[in-house]
């Protein structure tokens, strides 16, 4: 059984993280140590996807050997943010299904507001993996998994660069059954529901808007 709260502590993550977070790296370096970051998180969110044998033919001789079994897993990117992630997940399982839910927090209430929504079918049957980088007051989060829950998920994780304390609580007690999959867990949040210390706006670091 997975923890509620994984943190990868690699030190290349570790290292990487440290670069994103500094106020002067460009949006081309910050979209690039994103990907590289997100295969190395990519290695443990899947780690228990379950396995099956085929028997192959090697140069030498014949044998069973380890693969995927099962459904293609899902990736959903809560957007705009959670395409960072997805991008780099991609290169590593590019048979993998994807979809998206549109949504934005509102930035008096810190609530999510929905815009869209497209997911793969047959989610009941699937690893279905959720990428956004941010955990903050967990709203987002939470609203995401509850639309894939209502559209069949059951088996998910959700992956993240960084969380707030606050929001891996929300997520624990709406979804004590998504483990967490982070490279850090910070302090706490700001008055406006940031990341302290964190790395601001991700998705304006990442896509150069502000
Ligand atoms: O845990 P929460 O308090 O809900 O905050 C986290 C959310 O905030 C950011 O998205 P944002 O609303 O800025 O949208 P964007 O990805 O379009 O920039 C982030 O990517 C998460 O989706
Ligand atoms: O610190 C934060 C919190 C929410 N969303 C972000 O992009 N950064
Ligand atoms: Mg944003």
């Amino acid at each position: 059984m997975t923890r509620h709260l994984t943190i990868v502590d690699h030190p290349l993550v570790q290292h990487k993280l440290t670069i994103m977070r500094q106020k002067d790296v460009s949006t081309a370096g910050f979209r690039r140590l994103l990907r590289e970051i997100s295969l190395l998180l990519a290695y443990e969110v899947t780690r228990e996807l379950e396995l099956t044998t085929i028997r192959i033919e090697t140069p030498i001789c014949e044998m069973e050997a380890p693969t995927l079994e099962g459904k293609k897993l899902a990736l959903i990117s809560i957007l705009r943010a959670g395409n960072g992630l997805l991008d780099g997940i991609l290169e590593l399982i590019p048979g993998a299904r994807v979809g998206f839910v549109g949504l934005y927090r509102d930035p008096e209430t810190l609530q999510p507001v929905e815009y869209y929504c497209k997911v793969p079918k047959e989610l009941d049957a699937r690893m279905t993996i959720v990428v956004d980088p941010m955990l903050a007051t967990g709203n987002s989060s939470v609203a995401a998994i509850d639309m894939l829950k209502e559209r069949g998920a059951k088996n998910l994780r959700f992956l993240c660069l960084l969380a707030a304390p606050e929001g891996v609580e929300r997520m624990r007690q709406a979804h004590p059954d998504v483990p967490i999959f982070t490279a850090a867990l910070d302090e706490r949040l700001d008055d406006h529901g940031y990341i302290v210390p964190g790395l601001g706006d991700a998705g304006d670091r990442m896509f150069g808007t502000k």
